[in-house]
């Protein structure tokens, strides 16, 4: 089976997609949108699509993303299976006569402090992920900010390790796939629903109303993020995952109550 990640290889991306499972045969993509666009168009089975940092919040791009997934009657074309955590340390890597460095814009939030601190000055540039800063740095004799595996794959010199303000720092990602491929996998218990959700913001109270309609069919919000709708101006997408909950009576009353609502996946 084919599990593409946003390469290239020695990304966080690419760790998370050696959780994925056993067996896989993982495909390097370019940027961010091919992580969705791929599996819509089933030039591969699954993707890996880091979706929040517990330092940095939610990856905009990804949400971005999620949100050109086709859905027909109501149904989304590729749903998330499965959440996958992977830690976070970075590196920096390349060559300190250099003032530019190259990383993944994700990252400047989760090592502000210590840039300020040790590379006050220097230039930052962004790239399509990580391990393709450590790639430029090494081609350019310039920094990069990425994983040790990173720089062991692109033979960049790790100039300091651990360069992260928070110890413990984390990302999300999910594990996209389409409906039609879900009987692949060994269902696992779900214990979040991730949902996309649009009310009409003209009416007074159109989001409160929403929530409070998952509140009474015991739904837990655990993340919510909201990103600008492409189609309509100053009108927003909302993301939101819960826990536990009656999913498919609440989904009947939201659009009872006019909201444009699909399941983006169980995890
Ligand atoms: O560039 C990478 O290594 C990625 O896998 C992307 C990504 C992200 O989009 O958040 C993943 C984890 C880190 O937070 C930084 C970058």
């Amino acid at each position: 089976m084919k599990v593409g990640f946003l390469g290239p290889k020695g990304t966080y991306s690419y760790e998370a997609a050696l959780k994925a499972g056993e067996g896989l045969e993982l495909i390097e993509l370019e940027n961010i949108d091919r992580c969705v666009e791929s599996v819509v168009k089933k030039e591969v089975e699954m993707s890996v699509l880091p979706i929040e940092n517990s330092t940095n919040g939610s990856v905009a791009g990804a949400f971005d993303a999620l949100m050109r997934i086709p859905v027909v009657d109501g149904h989304a074309a590729v749903v998330a299976t499965k959440e996958i955590v992977v830690d976070i340390s970075h590196c920096l890597v390349g060559y300190r006569e250099s003032n530019v460095v190259y990383s993944h814009p994700q990252v400047w939030g989760q090592v502000k402090e210590w840039m300020k601190r040790h590379l006050s000055g220097v230039e930052t540039v962004d790239v399509s992920s990580t391990s393709k800063g450590a790639l430029i740095a090494e081609s350019q004799k310039a920094m990069g900010i990425s994983s040790e595996a990173a720089a062991v794959v692109h033979g960049t010199p790790v100039l300091e390790r651990e360069i992260n303000d928070k110890k413990g720092n984390q990302t999300r990602f999910l594990l996209l796939t389409c409906p039609e491929a879900l009987g692949l996998f060994t269902p696992v218990p779900s214990k979040k629903t991730l949902l996309k959700l649009q009310v009409e913001h003209t009416r007074i109270g159109a989001l409160s109303e929403a929530l409070q309609v998952l509140s009474e069919y015991g739904m837990n919000l655990t993340f919510i993020t909201s990103r600008p709708d492409p189609e309509r101006e100053w009108q927003y997408i909302h993301f939101i995952e819960s826990t536990g909950g009656e999913i498919e009576q609440a989904i009947t009353k939201l659009r009872e109550h006019r909201c444009n609502v699909c399941v983006l996946g169980n995890y």
